[in-house]
Order: structure tokens, then C-alpha cells, then sequence
């Protein structure tokens, strides 16, 4: 006989066999409650002073039987059932309720909207143990904005017998939603959580940046959501009742995917990982995943490598059970064919020959500027926060074609292109990755030899795009990172680009606040200016540094 799970406690033999004796039963196909089985729990349960409840299959055989307190049941662990995107559970949920007033309570529609029961009934009882009424409730296809709905009380007399109908249809529902969802483009479907004490409307600033980079990996959103406590706690980073909220809704939208805005601990990945089970990731890794999709020379690949293992290496202590759901797709992929389930002494291995693989070609790469700057050519390099235009300033300036997208990160490997001033000056121009707030410091080091071509410069063109609302915030993460490359030497142009998007009063706003000229990309014609200054800037260079520093007969 099948053990009856939950507070058996202190119970009589005869009550234990009553209980027991419930496995016996069987029950119509389907969904529905049936009266006689009503009957029974409620006897049951008002001989025991306890709650009773039975989960039953689709084919109508009682798979659990669990007896809780007076007001609560515990559910154990379901074995052989677990909820599927598009599905529900497989499985009625029927229990009682002592009082004879208590309909469906909160933690009912929790259980039901966290579990997916096919149906979720509560049998309440009358003073001298007859059912009084049945309560139902169903999980709904989403479209209500609410993730259960309960049907009207039945009296015993009076099931309907329409339960079957009711449920089949929103099963049917939920997975041709499903099928719609699977068949989309999108490699991952993501819910986006903000946990933060942060101000509001820094907060959403930050979300849609986080939405941004998302779309940059082709991930579809299905939802956001911000939390703003007043208190950090690491511990527990997110409140229950908001982590159970969003579970829900990672059921209810096919979420594959949760990402945190803000970095989380390996601490913090597991347990979240345990609750939701599904894929967490943090921001810092959805960035080194951008960085692996688009890496493309030899160096930028082996440096997106090694910065991804060395933001793995402390996660992979804790990361048995969320381990096997963070192989693959976002955040697990590799640029070459290595797979993160590789253990934590294959990762060190790995990072020591990346590092002496990165070295060598550092190596050459530093020879080949060395040759560059004995031709004495000024070398200017556009700077920027992602996104703002730079890669397009490379290609109207020079008229070239390098990648230039509507997308974070456009641009991974560094180019350069030669531009001509009508001066008979020359200068190489190279366009560089996008600055992005709080750049994984993993990244940070790794890409200090790609910006390294910056310490050259003669000029830093310091492009914003001065339509983002953010463009404050982003010119100070550029200067903070500029100032951390130690490049802040260099003589900078601020460019506020993106002119054909702002009115006059921004204009106004950001000239006066900052000086800098405002150009439109895309557009020749409001780039003079701009050549110009550079022309000034590069002519004085030259002449400054032609007697002492450079007195080269071949210049
Ligand atoms: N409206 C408008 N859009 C522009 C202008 N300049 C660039 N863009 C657009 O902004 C987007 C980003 O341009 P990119 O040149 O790729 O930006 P980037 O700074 O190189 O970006 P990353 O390489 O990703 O860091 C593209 O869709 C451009 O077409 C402009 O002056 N006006
Ligand atoms: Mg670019």
C-alpha cells in the first residue's frame, strides 16, 4: 500500500487505514471532483480534526494522499510530475477545509498557480462533517492578467459537470501559445529582474539598457520586473512572495530564462536557480555573451574566452544543481568549442594557455604599432558608450563600410581606416568596442589589451549619443573607464551625435553643461566642423612636437 504522506502523526490505526484506503479509489477521467469522494474527505477529515487531500491522474487513480494541520497542508515533492511549458500538471488537487466558511485561501492560488494542477477543489465542511460546498479554481491562459481564476461554490448536490470542458480549453490554449512561442526566432525567452535600492528612474534606466543588451542576443522578453527595497539583503535578495510572483509568471509566459540586472553571488544563482528552475543569469554575463557572439579576430575571441571562464571559475563551487542549466545558450556559450560543464582544474588549464595564447599575440600586435608610430602618423581614436554612433563616424568620415547596427556592441574588434585632410595632413583613424557602465572588471582586464591601441591615440573623439536620456550618465561611465585605462592624458573632442534626434533646448542644455560639438553621423554635411577641429587639433600636435620630441629627418 502506498504511504500516506504529510502530519500522520498521533493518528488511530483505523484512521491511518481510512486514509490509506483512499489510494483505492478511482475516479472518473478527467478533471472533475466527484461527490462521493467529497464525502469521504470530509468524513475523514472531521473524524481526524485534520485536512485531507488527494491528488489524482488524468486517468482517474489517486497518486498522493497527505494529511495536514487543522489549517494547512504541506505538499511534498511530486514525484513523476513535474509542470512542462504549455502543460499543465497532470494532476487534481482536492482537499478540505475545517471551517466551514473558507473558500479558496491566497496560499491555494499560490499552490495552484506554482504547481499547475489541472484543478485545484477545497471541500468545506459543515459542523458535523457533511461537505458544505466545493470551491474550484483553474490556472488561466494568462490573458486575464491573473494567473488562477476560481469558479462559483457548488453545493454537493450540485457539481458541474462542465470542469472537463473548462480546463481542456485553456490546456489547449496554453500550448498553442506554446507551439507560437517555440516556433519564433528568438533563441531565449526572458523574464528581466531589477532588485535594487536604487532611485526609480535610475532603476528603469537601467532596466531598459538591460533590455537593449537583451535584444543584442536575441532574446525575447516577456516581461520586466523592478523591485526597489530599502534595504539590500544578500541573502535573500528577492522578498519570497516576489520570487514565487515571478516563478509564476515564468510558467505562465514560457520564460526559459531569468536575468538579473544586478550581479548576483554564486549564492544567489543557486538558490534562485532551485525555486525558479530555469536558466539565471546576470547582467555581466549576458555582456560577455554579447562579446562572444561577436568577437572576431584571433585575439578577441581568446579574450572574451578568458574573461567568461574567470567569471565562471568562483561559480563553479556551487554551481552542481543550477550547473546543468547553465550550460548552453546565453551565458554558457564559448567562442571556441569549449563548454563550461568543463571542471574547475580544466578551467584553470584553459585560462593559462589563453593568458600565454593572448600574450604572443599581444606581442605582435605591439610590433606592428611600433612600426606605425616610427612613420609618425597621428593616430585619432573614436571612444564612446555603446551605441552611439562611432562605428558610423568611422564609415561617413572615411566612407567605408565597417559594421555598423542598431544594436549594443556592434563593434568588437578594433579598425582602422585612413583619413586625408585637405591640409596634406593625414591621420589613422580607428574606431574602438563600446564603453558600457559597470563593465565586468572581467572584462575590463581582458579588453585593456584591445584598448590598448588607445594609449597611441593623439586624439580621442569622445562620441555621445545625445538622444539617450541616459547620455549624462554614459559620458561619466566613459570618463570614469577612460580615466581607469589611464588614457585620460590623452586630449579629448566631445561629439554629441545623433543631432537629427534631439530638439534645440537639449542642444542648448548639453552644450552649455559641456561644450562639444553636435554632429549628425549619418550626415556628411554636419560633420565639417568636426574636421575642422580635428584638422586644428592634429596641426598643432605636429608642429608642438616636431623640434624636441620628434626631430626624425624623414618626418
Ligand atoms: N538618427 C541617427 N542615428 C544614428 C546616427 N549615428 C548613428 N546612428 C545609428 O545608431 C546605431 C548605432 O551606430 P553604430 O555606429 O553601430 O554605433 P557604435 O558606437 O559603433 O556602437 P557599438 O559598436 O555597438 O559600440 C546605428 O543604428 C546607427 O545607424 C545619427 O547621427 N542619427
Ligand atoms: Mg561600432
Amino acid at each position: 500500500m502506498k504511504k500516506v504522506h504529510g502530519h500522520t502523526d498521533g493518528l488511530k490505526a483505523n484512521q491511518k487505514k481510512r486514509l490509506e484506503s483512499l489510494y483505492r479509489r478511482r475516479l472518473p477521467q478527467g478533471y472533475a471532483v466527484n461527490a462521493e469522494l467529497a464525502h469521504e474527505l470530509a468524513a475523514i477529515s472531521h473524524d481526524i480534526r485534520r485536512q485531507v487531500a488527494v491528488l489524482v491522474s488524468r486517468a482517474g487513480k489517486v497518486e498522493f494522499v497527505i494529511a495536514g494541520t487543522p489549517d494547512q497542508i504541506y505538499i511534498p515533492e511530486l514525484k513523476g510530475y513535474t509542470p512542462l511549458p504549455g502543460r499543465l500538471l497532470g494532476l487534481r488537487y482536492i482537499h478540505t477545509h475545517l471551517k466551514e466558511g473558507e473558500g479558496l485561501t491566497r496560499d491555494d492560488h499560490t499552490d495552484l498557480a506554482l504547481l499547475r494542477f489541472d484543478l485545484m477543489a477545497a471541500v468545506t465542511l459543515t459542523p458535523d462533517g457533511s461537505v458544505h460546498r466545493v470551491h474550484t479554481a483553474h490556472v488561466t491562459t494568462g490573458d486575464s492578467g491573473e494567473p488562477t481564476r476560481e469558479l462559483p461554490p457548488m453545493a454537493p448536490g450540485h457539481l458541474r459537470d462542465d470542469l472537463d470542458a473548462i480546463v481542456r480549453e485553456v490546456e489547449e490554449e496554453l500550448s498553442r501559445k506554446e507551439r507560437v512561442l517555440a516556433a519564433g526566432d528568438a533563441e531565449e525567452r526572458a523574464i528581466l529582474v531589477s532588485v535594487t535600492t536604487r532611485p526609480r528612474k535610475e532603476a528603469m534606466g537601467s532596466l531598459r539598457e538591460l533590455e537593449e543588451l537583451a535584444r543584442s542576443c536575441n532574446i525575447d522578453i516577456m516581461e520586466t520586473v523592478l523591485q526597489i527595497r530599502k534595504k539590500s539583503d544578500p541573502k535573500h535578495l528577492l522578498g519570497s512572495g516576489k520570487l514565487n510572483e515571478i516563478t509564476i509568471a515564468a510558467m505562465q509566459k514560457g520564460a526559459s530564462i531569468l536575468i538579473f540586472d544586478q550581479e548576483l553571488s554564486p549564492a544567489q544563482i543557486r538558490s534562485i536557480t532551485d525555486q525558479v528552475e530555469i536558466k539565471v543569469i546576470d547582467r555581466t554575463q549576458m555582456i560577455l555573451d554579447i562579446f562572444a557572439r561577436r568577437a572576431q579576430t584571433r585575439e578577441g575571441k581568446l579574450q572574451v574566452e578568458l574573461a567568461q571562464l574567470k567569471y565562471m571559475l568562483p561559480r563553479l563551487i556551487t554551481l552542481n544543481t543550477a550547473m546543468s542549466r547553465l550550460t548552453g545558450g546565453i551565458g554558457g556559450r564559448g567562442p571556441g568549442e569549449t563548454k563550461l560543464e568543463l571542471n574547475r582544474r580544466r578551467v584553470r588549464d584553459r585560462i593559462t594557455t589563453l593568458s600565454k595564447q593572448i600574450e604572443s599575440v599581444k606581442k605582435q600586435r605591439g610590433q606592428q604599432r611600433a612600426r606605425r608610430n616610427r612613420k609618425g602618423v597621428p593616430v585619432v581614436s573614436i571612444v564612446g558608450y555603446t551605441n552611439a554612433g562611432k562605428s558610423t563616424l568611422l564609415n561617413t568620415l572615411t566612407q567605408s563600410r565597417v559594421l555598423a547596427e542598431d544594436r549594443l556592441f556592434a563593434t568588437l574588434d578594433p579598425s582602422s581606416r585612413r583619413l586625408r585632410f585637405p591640409k596634406d595632413i593625414e591621420v589613422i583613424i580607428t574606431d574602438t568596442v563600446g564603453f558600457i557602465r559597470d563593465l565586468p572588471k572581467e572584462l575590463m582586464v581582458s579588453f585593456r589589451a584591445t584598448l590598448e591601441e588607445l594609449e597611441s591615440a593623439d586624439l580621442l573623439l569622445h562620441i555621445i549619443d545625445a538622444s539617450n536620456p541616459q547620455c549624462e550618465k554614459q559620458i561619466e561611465s566613459v570618463e570614469n573607464i577612460l580615466a581607469d585605462l589611464k588614457l585620460d592624458t590623452i586630449p579629448v573632442l566631445k561629439i554629441f551625435n545623433k543631432m537629427d534626434q534631439t530638439d534645440e533646448e537639449r542642444r542648448e542644455g548639453l552644450s552649455r553643461e559641456h561644450g562639444g560639438l553636435f554632429i549628425s553621423a549619418l550626415n556628411r554635411a554636419t560633420l565639417t566642423p568636426l574636421l575642422h577641429r580635428i584638422e586644428d587639433q592634429i596641426e598643432t600636435l605636429i608642429t608642438d612636437n616636431l623640434p624636441d620630441e620628434d626631430p626624425d629627418p624623414e618626418e
